[in-house]
């Protein structure tokens, strides 16, 4: 988890409560998925999630000083279907991970199990006006999730942990001048889980419906380690960034649903 430190470096997850107290809330993310309690509902794949993303909507790469950031231009790249009751436009997509060459740093977790990292595809509803008038609505949100396991290495993937370097400090840019199509970063069968929640970050807003891709995708060990080439500020300076993610919150009672 975040380290817990004074300020100016961010508080740890479990200080976050004392500013932002919806961290206590109702349905707060991430959480561990215990499968045999998701219920298969034949709802999902009657509609099935429809994820057309365009392959030069991908603008730049950020250091936003927790985690790489890719900014999108949303336009025509949207889902629907499955959970989500109208379309939903990508904004940004970014990720979450652990110390080198460990096995924790995914927010999510299966059966107690976790992965190296976690990619978040974010999306806004386009009931509203903008992502910023839509990331407090309990309808405003809707993230993609898909676990990083470490083997091959992922050459769709490639393109972007290249640009880390590029980015080691807090609001450093770089622009992507390439074609990119982020459905390549999703798992070939296209089975999840669903449940509501937060985002994992202050402000800890609970207005995502969140979309959790059953299949890890591989991506390779240098790849994972790519991810360090981002630095922040930790209590002795600057150091990688890494550990960006918050442990498992209660599930309050909610339902996981399954395709
Ligand atoms: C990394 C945590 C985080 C913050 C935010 C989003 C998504 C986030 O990651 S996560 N892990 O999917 O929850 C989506 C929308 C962002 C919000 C932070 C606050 C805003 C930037 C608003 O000011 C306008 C859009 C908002
Ligand atoms: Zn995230």
């Amino acid at each position: 988890g975040f380290l817990q430190v004074a300020s100016p470096v961010p508080q740890g997850p479990n200080k976050w409560h004392e500013q932002f107290p919806i961290a206590k809330g109702q349905r707060q993310s991430p959480i561990d998925i215990v499968t045999s309690n998701a219920k298969v509902d034949k709802a999902l794949s009657d509609n099935p999630l429809k994820v057309s993303y365009s392959n030069n909507c991908c603008q730049s790469v950020t250091n936003t000083g927790a985690s790489f950031q890719v900014v999108v231009d949303g336009a025509g790249t949207e889902i629907s279907g499955g959970p989500l009751d109208s379309t939903y436009k990508l904004v940004q997509f970014h990720a979450h991970w652990g110390p080198l060459g460990g096995d924790e740093g995914s927010e999510h977790t299966v059966d107690g199990v976790t992965y190296p990292a976690e990619l978040h595809l974010v999306h806004w509803n386009q009931k509203y006006k903008d992502v910023g008038e839509a990331v407090d609505k309990p309808d405003g949100l809707a993230v993609i999730g898909v676990f990083f396991s470490r083997g091959k290495e992922h050459a769709g993937f490639k393109p972007i942990s290249d640009l880390f370097a590029k980015v080691p400090r807090k609001a450093d840019k770089v622009d992507i001048s390439f074609n990119y199509d982020p459905a390549c970063l999703l798992p070939a069968r296209r089975d999840y889980w669903t449940y509501l929640g937060s985002l994992t970050t202050p402000p800890l807003f609970e207005s995502v419906t969140w979309i959790v891709m059953k299949d890890p995708v591989e991506v390779s060990a240098e790849q994972l380690a790519a991810l360090r080439n981002l630095l922040w500020e930790t209590p002795s300076g600057e150091g990688q960034m890494c550990n960006n993610y918050r442990p498992p919150q209660p599930l309050q009672g909610r339902l996981v649903r399954s395709t």
